[in-house]
């Protein structure tokens, strides 16, 4: 109680009343309230769930210091026991004690650490100024109130099982333009192709559908025009997000850009605010109330709450969908798939298992996922090898920590190097192999694979990310046969970006499988 008070007075002061907003100062009343929430659990089994399918559990055990996974029917009753959970002396130190002070310490658990909060902020780069509308959007604003407000968003309104649900539409079209692309000239026999522009188009054209409605890559583009100038700035935008003045991060170099990035993006940012600013504007003056879009949802929520739901915040979430949405699923499949190419013995037994788990002549749909453990194993282990974010995004610390030992002052950038960690021998048996195998028996400590980050700044489109990459890859095995252009390998270099790309676009030899004459034959409705 005494700590507590102290906390107020020195936060908040003696006259002023405590108001929500001050909530993200006072760490001591949050660790009371998790504390409190930890020892007396209001609903200690939580809810009841129940398996709507077969499924697997999978876990790890501290207490015998290994994974486990267990094989659960459909129509399972799930309890949790959250009581004992939260009194596990493997996973509490002292945990029969009221301490909320052990909310503060760097060994407890992932998103309670204090580091965790510490490094949720991020550092001001001229991209999240000019593009992120002065550190506004997801992406680029600092830990706090804002940020919060955005991700509440973006979890309720966007990323929601709801929400993907409904857009599952236009991902399964989308994937069905892909493979009728590759059907064209592989029908009868193996045909050379390019993939990383076809995952582009793939992606971009998922997210602007979700987003506004409109295709704006490959057939059936309505507005020939706007398609093009929206072409050219998704390149430019995605080029200039790397963008980086060395001197940000570097203060010795300061003196490399003279302002050249800094011009180039404030013109950039303006053109981009534009072509939103249109897109919102032709949604709101044909006021399609029943239009699925996220611009038209937004929109009919900024009717109630305008404060909130601005044109600019509206922007922004587009905007981030964009940059964060597209590259990084486009990019993960074509590693993907170059995997699969160098290592035909996995995409048999991919083959297999989609064989005999989907009904004959049944197109994979994303239902049939959770039982394609095989084909999960190979998105991780590309992720593994391969993350697109190898450097996660930049962190900031917004206070003095600790981190591993190091002291850390304030206002230091942290670059969390993925791509090493996937890669560390005493993590990883056999670190630098492809062997999707290795997550069949559960890889022990769930957090050394990290490509959409951990805590509070870990990305909010894993689900609709795992959703794509698992749809496209499971129909590009299921509807051809692959293979590699020349006898060797593919090459898997690594190219310069902030999304990891190949350094080398992915071409193969592909052809369509007698399933694909089945789909092809079938109406976009009826499949
Ligand atoms: C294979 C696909 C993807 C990968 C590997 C990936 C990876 C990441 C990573 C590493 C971060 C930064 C985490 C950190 O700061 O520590 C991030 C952040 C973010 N991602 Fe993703 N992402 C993917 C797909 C998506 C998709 C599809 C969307 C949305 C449509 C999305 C939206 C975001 C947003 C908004 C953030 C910023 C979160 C914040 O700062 O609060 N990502 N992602």
């Amino acid at each position: 109680m005494k700590r507590a008070t102290i906390e107020l007075v020195n936060e908040i002061g003696q006259e002023k009343l405590i108001d929500e907003p001050d909530i993200s100062k006072l760490q001591y009343l949050q660790g009371i309230i998790s504390e409190t929430l930890r020892l007396y659990p209001a609903a200690p089994m939580l809810v009841p769930h129940m398996s709507s399918n077969n499924c697997t559990v999978e876990g790890y055990c501290k207490v015998v210091i290994r994974a486990f996974r267990y094989d659960i029917p459909r129509d399972t009753m799930l309890l949790v026991n959250a009581w004992a959970l939260h009194r596990d002396p493997n996973v509490w130190d002292d945990p029969k004690s009221f301490k909320p002070e052990g909310f503060e310490g760097d060994e407890v658990e992932e998103c309670f650490t204090k580091n965790d909060i510490v490094l949720a902020n991020r550092p001001r780069l001229s991209v999240g100024r000019h593009l992120g509308y002065n550190y506004t959007t997801m992406v680029s604003a600092p830990y706090g109130d804002h940020w919060r407000n955005l991700r509440r968003i973006s979890t309720l309104e966007i990323f929601s099982t709801n929400r993907l649900n409904m857009f599952l539409g236009i991902r399964r079209d989308e994937v069905k333009y892909l493979l009728r692309k590759l059907s064209k000239n592989s029908c009868q026999g193996f045909a050379k192709v390019e993939l990383k522009s076809m995952f582009s188009e793939l992606t971009f054209n998922i997210i602007m559908r979700m987003v506004a409605g409109k295709r704006y890559y490959g057939e059936d583009v309505k507005d020939v025009e706007e398609a093009r100038e929206f072409r050219e700035l998704a390149s430019e935008v995605l080029k200039m997000s790397g963008a980086t003045n060395p001197g940000e991060f570097v203060a010795v170099l300061r003196w490399i850009d003279h302002g050249g990035l800094e011009k180039k993006l404030k013109g950039f940012a303006k053109r981009t605010d534009v072509f939103m600013q249109g897109l919102i504007d032709e949604a709101r003056n044909k006021d399609e109330e029943g239009k699925k879009t996220m611009i038209n949802h937004l929109l009919s929520l900024q009717k109630s709450q305008p404060e909130y739901y601005t044109d600019q915040i509206i922007k922004g979430l587009m905007l981030v969908l964009i940059l964060a949405g597209t590259d990084t699923t486009a990019v993960t499949l074509e590693w993907a798939m170059s995997n699969l190419i160098n290592h035909p013995d996995v995409l048999k037994k991919a083959r297999v298992e989609l064989d005999t788990q989907i009904e004959q002549d049944k197109w994979i749909d994303e239902q049939d996922v959770p039982k394609l453990h095989y084909l999960q194993c190979i998105i991780s282990e590309t992720f593994r090898l391969c993350p697109p974010g190898p450097f996660l995004l930049p962190h900031s610390s917004s206070n003095d920590c600790t981190i591993g030992g190091y002291d850390i002052p304030r206002d230091t950038m942290l670059l969390v190097n993925a791509w090493a960690i996937h890669r560390d021998l005493e993590l990883w048996e056999d670190a630098t192999n492809f062997k999707p195998e290795r997550f069949e028996i559960g890889e022990g400590d769930p957090h050394k694979l990290m490509p959409f980050g951990l805590g509070r700044r870990a990305c909010p489109g894993a689900g609709l990310a795992q959703r794509t990459l698992s749809l496209t890859l499971g129909s590009l095995i299921q509807c051809f046969e692959w293979e590699r252009v020349t006898k060797e390998k593919v090459d898997m270099a690594e190219g310069n970006g902030l999304t990891m790309p190949k350094a080398i676009p992915l071409e193969a030899m592909c052809k369509a499988r007698p399933i694909m004459h089945k789909i092809l034959s079938k109406s976009m409705n009826d499949i």
